[in-house]
């Protein structure tokens, strides 16, 4: 296909999407089916225009003065891949497969390519209702929060050092040209530019071989901030697929003994086989049981608690950039709802002087900060570790860290903006009594 029927279809599929609400990923493998003669490259390039337009919808709307599928792509391609007028008008020219010449409106709006005056939400590329949330967390720093929440993600790799050391990892993936992470020690980054697939990281011998499993730096770190230590009794209360749990184990050096679950077998199932392929030995996983409770022996045994809350995942949004606009308000009032009963349940399980990690993967304050000042409200006998003694995990990277990220008395929060990571907060409680 050529470049300019790459863009076509990207069109057709922003249009599908819109029309019929459905996810990007949805329409997207529908429109592979519906046009056969579509190569896997074709496919990886139109699906990269697809998820940058949703990455920068509103913007590209705002500065197309339309918000039309044909404005959001046309809008992307000045905003995010920095083509100018000349450069879009040769894709858009009436070719047979190419979109429609531009019109004199296109091409005023192309060359001004104005977006000062823009409120918040469209500058940042997130949906209106979410603008008071997001001041509460950024203030006057909301929109260029949700710009960086909207730009690409690389493609990030924790090494497994049960397995061997980041040198090792990088030397088996070289050809895929990684650098190690700024701040976690065990994190490999792969750049990707826009037109370029993502590497088959599932066939590559390190991955098959348990060195490395895809996780983002701020989920590393997140799990890195628990504290886990070998020796100790840790409960992953909310494993899913076991990205953190996996993680924890590297921690733990496989000594002492970590158990991993999940109110969702289904999401757990993967569990089994990154486990065996990591190498790790002291992982139990607890698939949950219809009735009575699978964990229920483990009450007030364990070091740590663990808790990567199901939470809005707006600090994912690099990776879901079509989330974003289907996220309803109801949704985040039911995760909060979910994460303080997740957390009265997780207390349970510690044993005296022990502790509870709560982790999101979101931005807002009433699923971080707000979430444990109202736990503490409601619990005695629990204090927060001083963030910054919580960064001091990164050793001499600590203090940069601290200067980069945002460190509250809750916790530590970190953005694509702040951090270079995906957004994730991580607060860690001691019990004291
Ligand atoms: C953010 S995801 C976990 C991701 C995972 N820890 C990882 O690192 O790959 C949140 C998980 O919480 C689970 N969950 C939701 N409500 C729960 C509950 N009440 N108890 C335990 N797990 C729950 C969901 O099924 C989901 O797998």
């Amino acid at each position: 296909m050529t470049p300019a029927a790459r863009v076509s279809a990207a069109i057709e599929v922003i249009d599908a999407i819109e029309r019929e609400r459905r996810p990007a990923a949805d329409a997207l493998k529908s429109w592979g089916l519906a046009h056969r003669f579509a190569g896997s490259g074709d496919r990886a390039a139109i699906a990269g225009l697809v998820y940058d337009a949703l990455r920068r919808r509103a913007s590209s709307a705002h500065l197309m003065g339309a918000e039309t599928p044909r404005a959001i792509v046309l809008g992307m391609l000045r905003r995010e891949r920095d083509h100018d007028t000349d450069a879009i008008a040769k894709l858009c020219d009436g070719a047979r497969f190419a979109p429609a010449p531009l019109t004199e409106d296109e091409r005023k709006h192309l060359d001004v390519a104005d977006l000062s005056g823009a409120p918040a939400h469209v500058a940042g590329d997130y949906p209106e209702w979410l603008d008071p949330y997001f001041n509460a967390s950024f203030g006057d720093e909301r929109a260029a929060e949700g710009a960086a929440l909207a730009s690409r993600a690389p493609l990030d790799l924790r090494v497994n050092t049960l397995k061997g050391e980041r040198d090792e990892a990088a030397a088996m993936l070289a050809d895929l040209k990684p650098d190690a992470t700024r701040w976690s020690p065990w994190g490999l980054r792969i750049r990707l530019s826009a037109e370029a697939k993502s590497p088959p990281i599932h066939a590559e011998p390190a991955f098959l071989k348990g060195f490395v499993e895809v996780q983002d730096e701020g989920s590393q770190l997140a799990a890195l901030f628990s504290g886990a230590k070998p020796g100790e009794q840790v409960l992953d209360l909310c494993a899913g697929a076991g990205g953190k749990t996996l993680a924890l184990a590297a921690m733990m050096q496989s000594k002492g003994q970590l158990f991993a679950t999940d109110d969702d077998k289904r999401r757990l199932a993967p569990i089994h086989d990154r486990l065996k392929r990591s190498g790790a030995r002291n992982a139990q996983v607890r698939t949950p049981k219809s009735i009575g409770s699978e964990i229920d022996d483990l009450k007030g045994h364990m070091d740590l608690v663990l808790i990567d809350a199901p939470c809005t995942g707006t600090g994912a949004w690099r990776r879901n950039p079509d989330a974003k606009w289907r996220m309803r308000p109801g949704a985040l009032e039911q995760r909060v709802k979910e994460q303080a009963e997740i957390l009265d349940r997780a207390l349970t399980f510690v044993k005296p002087g022990g502790r509870i990690a709560y982790i999101t993967c979101s931005v807002l304050d009433q699923e971080n900060g707000a979430q444990v000042r109202s736990f503490l409200g409601r619990h005695g006998g629990w204090a927060l570790v001083p963030p910054v003694d919580v960064a001091g995990a990164l050793g001499e990277r600590a203090f940069m860290f601290s200067k980069a990220a945002r460190l509250a008395p809750e916790g530590i929060l970190m953005t694509p903006r702040l951090t270079d990571t995906d957004g994730f907060f991580v607060s860690l409680l001691r019990h004291t009594g």
